[in-house]
């Protein structure tokens, strides 16, 4: 099976959310504390899945708010050099700065982030600020999770589903969960659900969804899938790192996708780069298990690099690794 979306669209995806800034560690295999120089990049996970879509082609515009200082237009620039439609990206006029990110990279398996986040631009989108006339313009609206955190781009975020499902526009929810931006587990639960329920595409770790169902161990894809199709929702990724992802569709087709194993020299990257190519192979009206090789293959390919938004890689590196690997 394949997704259908509206083809008629000048926008393949639209994505809600932060743009903000990476620090990746230049020094490899050791803590933070010793590390003394970091290299720049655009990040923030819906910037990062738009990035890679735009990449691989596909036509992306993003709606989010970014400071209004060198940080922001850095941000703003390197997004429209990269292709990407940043009419909809607004400053913040009160002062809040964008988030960073410093990266630890201890060893190729124990990577950590390390956020810093306190009254960040990102979360001051005001629902006043998403254009019902942009959004009806996209064949899908991504939203991450993350947006979801605190007032009042908690309402942007709403406000932007409620016209993409006005406007036939598939709603893709990646829960892209981040601790340190939340109050409490139960707050998440509650609009993780209250999202995922209304989302045609849910995308998350095993882990994302125990958080989503307030489990304290590792849950059951079953049950999840169960919950979901009692709703809105046509389909569920379950990422299960180095061990795969699996997609389920609500008539009980279960797909597999493998993980490709490289060098790995650092974990995180791996989620958005595999969402950029698992939504551009649904865009291109490829089937499920196609979907899951392009995503799984582009992670593959972003952890083996130093970052998470300029090591996006194209369509021809993602079909030359898949071809190596069949
Ligand atoms: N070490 C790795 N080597 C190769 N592929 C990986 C690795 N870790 C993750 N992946 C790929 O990236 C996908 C997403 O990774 P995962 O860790 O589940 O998500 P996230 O980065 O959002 O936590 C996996 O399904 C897998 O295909
Ligand atoms: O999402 C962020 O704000 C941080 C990212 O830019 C960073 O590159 C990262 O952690 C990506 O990891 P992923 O979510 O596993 O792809």
């Amino acid at each position: 099976m394949s997704l259908t979306l509206n083809q008629d669209r000048e926008f393949d995806i639209i994505a809600i959310g932060r743009a903000a800034i990476d620090l990746n560690a230049n020094e490899y295999n050791r803590p933070m504390e010793e590390t003394m120089t970091f290299t720049k990049y655009v990040g923030g996970s819906p910037a990062n899945i738009a990035i890679g879509s735009s990449k691989l082609g596909l036509k992306a515009g993003f709606i989010g708010k970014i400071s209004q200082d060198q940080h922001g237009n850095f941000i703003k620039q390197y997004m429209q050099d990269k292709g990407i439609d940043t009419s909809n990206i607004v400053f913040d006029t009160d002062g809040h700065k964008s988030g960073l990110t410093f990266t630890e990279i201890l060893s190729p398996e124990e990577c950590s982030i390390l956020m810093y986040r306190d009254k960040v631009a990102d979360l001051y989108l005001d629902s006043t600020e998403v254009n019902e006339d942009y959004i009806k313009k996209a064949k899908m609206l991504l939203v991450s999770g993350t947006a979801l955190a605190q007032s009042p781009s908690r309402e942007a975020v709403l406000q932007a589903i409620q016209y993409a499902k006005k406007n036939d526009v598939k709603v893709i929810f990646e829960l892209d969960y981040r601790p340190y931006t939340w109050k409490s587990t139960e707050e998440t639960a509650i609009y993780y659900s209250l999202v995922a329920e209304q989302s045609d595409v849910v995308i998350g770790t095993r882990d994302e969804y125990d958080v989503m169902e307030k489990l304290n161990s590792t849950g059951d894809n079953e049950k999840t899938i169960h919950h979901l199709f009692q709703h809105h929702t046509e389909l569920v990724v379950i990422k299960h790192g180095v061990d795969g992802s699996y997609a389920y569709e609500p008539d009980g087709t279960v797909h597999r996708g493998q993980a490709y194993k490289t060098k790995v020299l650092k974990t995180f990257g791996a989620g958005d780069s595999y969402a950029s190519a698992f939504l551009y192979a649904l865009i291109k009206g490829k089937d499920y298990e196609t979907a899951l090789k392009f995503g799984s293959a582009s992670a593959s390919i972003v952890v083996s690099k130093h970052s998470s938004s300029e090591a996006m890689p194209t369509v021809e590196e993602i079909e030359q690794l898949i071809r190596e690997r069949s």
